[in-house]
């Protein structure tokens, strides 16, 4: 019996699974790598506006401290619960150990619709959720970032929480915060600047003209929005967008930045057009490059035998399950897969450098920023495509193979005691 359980964590689980029989793990080995060295559970009374007091309850998982601290960003979403954030930390082990990153995995949040609540009463939970956690995280134990339902001011708000307990700014106690408050340039766009510069890499690979591609976009949040931006400044046409309230299709073309101040002044894609396309039928739809930026599992088996993109970009965590995994080998790996480890690490590789910046108090430019960044992923993407190759693979067992290993490899050189 273990506190991890649900859909999202069994999804890591049989993933572990597959590629554990790739690498030939012992049986014996395999439950210290997949299984979370700390879980927190915590309670988060605030005042609502209206006076009453309310208890949300929040998590955070740490999952393997084999390489240094742990790292993963804080979801506020309806949606979290144990298994979900137990998950996306084993995800996020993965992801490090396949950029070459010195961190295990490690990712929270707190059980809540952000959208339901003030600015306030955001800024109350967010604290609060900070002030629990401080004896359990610290800039070489665990930091946090951004991610589903968080920003830059909630990283701000973290920052300014555990400095006030500290008695100094301790700026690199999370990444993602503002670059006026210690972060560093780059890093809101840096996930999706990396989906783009993936795809276009992908693209190059199938020798798809920029120029004459289209591509669909689940979620317009952080993620979302700046790939579409990126992918729309090289040359390709964004005919599909939705969000958690619209959904827009035109072949011809939708308009990007009018969608991005929609976003910007009103919070969501809500009354940008009043012509809506279905969201369900968004994903199957005829394009070149598929970009889901939302939740786990909206790729399943049924999905995937009716995708007709020739690139699957997985800008979110955890979009396609492994029966989908299974419908896409069957097709005859027709559709190039840029898994998100690999995919949407550019989040966590800039807030690596946001880290090391403070550390130093010694500050890059955009440029240095993004260079840098592109040099990780151009080499991760070589290691997954060049594995694949070497062993018959899909990408997604390639670039998780890559991650695991160095994990294992790591652990089994520090040893075990007793
Ligand atoms: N923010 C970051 O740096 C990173 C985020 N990710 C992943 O990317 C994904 C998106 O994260 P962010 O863009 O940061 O979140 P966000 O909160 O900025 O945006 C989320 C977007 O998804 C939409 N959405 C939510 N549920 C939806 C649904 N059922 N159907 C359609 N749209 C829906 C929301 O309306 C919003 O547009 C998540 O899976 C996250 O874990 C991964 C790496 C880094
Ligand atoms: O920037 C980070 O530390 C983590 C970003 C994140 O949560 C992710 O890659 O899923």
């Amino acid at each position: 019996m273990t506190i991890f359980q649900g859909p999202v964590f069994d999804m890591a689980r049989k993933q572990f699974t597959t590629i554990a029989d790739y690498l030939e793990i012992d049986e014996s080995d395999r439950e210290r790598l997949l299984y979370p060295k700390r879980a927190v559970a915590i309670s988060c009374p605030i005042h609502l506006d209206d006076g009453r007091t309310a208890v949300f309850q929040g998590y955070r998982v740490q999952h393997h401290l084999t390489l240094g601290p742990t790292k993963g960003g804080t979801r506020f979403a309806k949606s979290v619960d144990m298994g979900e954030v137990a998950a996306l930390a084993v995800w996020m082990s993965w992801k490090c150990a396949l950029a070459g990153l010195p961190y295990g995995g490690a990712k929270g949040g707190i059980t809540v619709d952000p959208s339901a609540l003030s600015l306030r009463e955001m800024e109350a939970l967010s604290r609060r959720y900070m002030q629990e956690l401080i004896p359990f995280v610290g800039p070489h134990v665990d930091v946090m970032a951004p991610d589903m339902g968080t920003n830059e001011q909630v990283m701000a708000w973290f920052m300014d929480t555990y400095s006030m307990y500290q008695g100094r700014t301790v700026s690199e106690i999370v990444t993602g915060k503002p670059v006026q408050s210690g972060g560093t340039e780059g890093r809101r766009e840096a996930t999706g600047l990396g989906v783009a510069h993936l795809t276009a890499r992908a693209m190059s690979e199938l020798a798809i003209d920029p120029s004459r591609a289209t591509a669909i976009i689940q979620g317009f949040g952080n993620v979302g929005s700046v790939t579409a931006f990126e992918l729309l400044r090289r040359g390709v046409k964004i005919i599909g967008v939705s969000d958690h309230t619209s959904c827009f299709f035109d072949r011809n073309g939708l308009n990007v930045e009018a969608m991005v101040n929609h976003v910007g002044r009103h919070g969501s894609l809500r009354g940008f057009e009043a012509d809506e396309f279905d969201p369900v039928d968004l994903l199957i739809q005829p394009c070149d490059i598929l970009i889901p930026a939302t939740m786990e599992r909206v790729i399943d088996a049924d999905v995937a035998r009716g995708l007709k993109c020739r690139i699957l970009a997985e800008g979110a965590n955890g979009p396609t399950t492994p029966e989908a995994d299974a419908v896409l080998e069957d097709r005859g790996k027709d559709i190039f897969v840029i898994p998100d480890i690999l995919c949407n690490a550019g989040g966590v590789i800039v807030s690596y450098f946001e880290w090391v910046q403070d550390l130093q108090q010694f500050f890059w430019g955009y440029d240095e920023v993004v260079s840098r960044l592109n040099q990780i992923l151009d080499k991760s993407f070589h290691d997954v495509v060049e594995r694949a190759k070497r062993d018959g693979i899909s990408h997604r067992t390639a670039a998780m193979g890559i991650g695991v290993n160095r994990v294992r490899l790591a652990k089994k050189k520090r040893g075990l005691f007793p």
